[in-house]
C-alpha cells in the first residue's frame, strides 16, 4: 500500500487517542497510517511526526505516529468529554471523508465518537458515524455490519434498520430495508470479503421467527417470500431463523453474514463471542470504512488498560479490504 488509511481521533477523551500508536505499531510498515486529530490529545510521550499531507505517511517509521493535524478548541481529559470539542471531532470525520472522495486516502478506521456529546455541542443530527458518512458521501442506503476477527466460524452480522428505538423498529423493518440490506450484504461478501457465493441467514423479528404465526404473522406475511424471491433470484439467502438459536458455532458454519431485524439482535451476538476482535464496518459507501466495535469507554479512558486489539483489526480490515478491491 502506498496510501495510507486514515485514522480519526473520535472523541478526544475517550480511549481513541491513546489506542492510535499501539494500533499503528501493530499493523506494521506495510500499511501506511495516518492519525487525524489533535495532537495535544495524544497520551504524553507519544512519539508522533506532523505530515502536511496523506501521502507522506508511507515515509514516517511505524514507531512513530504520523499525524495530520487538526486544531480542537480545547484540550482533553480523558474521561471527561467535552461538548467544546465537538464541533472538532464533527470536523475531523468530514476531513477525512473529503480526503477519501479525492483518493488521497486508502480507507477511513474512525475511532469512537460520542452521539450524545456531539448532540449536546455540535447539534449533531445523526445516529452515529453510519448516517452522517452516508449523507456526507451522498449514498441513500448503506448497513453496518459488525465482523468477528477471532471467532471459528465466524461471524458476520447486519441489523436491517440500525440506530433507532425498538419501538420504531416494527414500522421501519420494511421489505425495502430488508432488501436493501440483504442486497448490500451479498455484494461487501464478494467484493470485501472473497467470498464467491455467499450463504445469507435472515433472522425472524418475532421470537421463534413466529412460529408459524403463534408468535408474529410476519415473518409468513412478508419476511419469507421475500428471502425466497431474493434466494431464486440468486443472493444465496435462506430463512427466516429464530434468532435466539442461529449464532451458535454449528450454526454460524452454514453462513457468512447473518442479516437481523434490529441494532440489538445483530450486535448482542457479535460483542458476546468477540469484543476483543470485531470490527464495524459501513457497507454501500464509495469508500473503505470501517471501525472497532465498541464505544468511547471514558470510564476507563486515559488509565492505559483500553484493549487496542479491535482498533489493531478494523486498520488490519480496512488494509484487507483495500487489497480485495485492487484484485
Ligand atoms: N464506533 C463508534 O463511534 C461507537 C461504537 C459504540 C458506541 N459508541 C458510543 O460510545 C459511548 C459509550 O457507549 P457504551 O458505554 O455503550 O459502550 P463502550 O464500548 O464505550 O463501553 C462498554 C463497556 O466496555 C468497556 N470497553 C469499551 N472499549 C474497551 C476497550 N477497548 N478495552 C477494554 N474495555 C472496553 C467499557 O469500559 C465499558 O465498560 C456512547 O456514546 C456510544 O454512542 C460509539
Ligand atoms: N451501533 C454501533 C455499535 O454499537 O458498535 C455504534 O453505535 C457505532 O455506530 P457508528 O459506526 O455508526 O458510529
Amino acid at each position: 500500500m502506498t496510501q495510507p488509511i486514515l485514522l480519526t481521533c473520535g472523541d478526544p477523551a475517550g480511549v481513541g487517542p491513546e489506542l492510535a500508536l499501539t494500533a499503528r505499531r501493530s499493523v506494521g510498515a506495510a500499511v501506511p497510517v495516518v492519525w487525524l486529530g489533535d495532537p495535544r490529545h495524544l497520551p504524553p510521550g507519544t512519539p508522533w511526526i506532523q505530515i502536511d499531507a496523506p501521502e507522506a505517511a508511507a515515509g514516517v517509521p511505524a514507531d512513530r505516529l504520523a499525524v495530520l493535524r487538526h486544531d480542537f478548541p480545547a484540550p482533553a481529559v480523558a474521561g471527561r468529554p467535552d461538548p467544546a470539542n465537538a464541533p472538532g471531532v464533527v470536523a475531523v470525520i468530514r476531513r477525512a471523508v473529503d480526503l477519501a472522495q479525492a483518493g488521497r486516502i486508502a480507507a477511513i478506521t474512525t475511532a469512537p465518537i460520542s452521539k450524545e456529546i456531539l448532540k449536546q455541542g455540535a447539534n449533531f443530527a445523526f445516529p452515529g458515524h453510519t448516517e452522517y458518512l452516508a449523507h456526507l458521501a451522498g449514498v441513500g442506503e448503506v448497513a453496518m455490519m459488525l465482523a468477528s476477527t477471532t471467532v471459528t466460524p465466524p461471524l458476520r452480522s447486519v441489523p436491517a434498520t440500525i440506530h433507532i428505538a425498538l419501538d420504531e423498529v416494527p414500522g421501519s423493518f420494511t421489505p425495502e430495508v430488508l432488501e436493501s440490506a440483504i442486497r448490500l450484504t451479498h455484494a461487501a461478501l464478494i467484493r470485501d470479503f472473497g467470498i464467491a457465493t455467499p450463504r445469507i441467514a435472515i433472522a425472524g423479528l418475532n421470537p421463534h421467527a413466529g412460529e408459524n404465526g403463534v408468535m408474529g404473522f410476519d415473518e409468513q406475511r412478508w419476511i419469507a417470500p421475500l428471502v425466497a424471491r431474493l434466494a431464486a433470484a440468486g443472493l444465496g439467502c435462506f430463512g427466516p431463523l429464530p434468532a435466539d438459536t442461529m449464532f451458535h458455532a454449528p450454526a454460524r458454519a452454514r453462513y457468512d453474514a447473518a442479516v437481523c431485524a434490529y441494532h440489538d439482535q445483530a450486535l448482542i451476538p457479535i460483542k458476546t463471542l468477540d469484543f476483543a476482535g470485531g470490527v464495524n464496518v459501513t457497507l454501500g459507501l464509495p469508500f473503505i470504512r470501517t471501525s472497532p466495535d465498541h464505544g468511547t469507554a471514558f470510564d476507563i479512558a486515559g488509565r492505559g488498560v483500553a484493549d487496542p486489539d479491535s482498533t489493531i483489526a478494523a486498520l488490519r480490515m480496512a488494509a484487507g479490504m483495500v487489497k480485495a478491491r485492487a484484485g
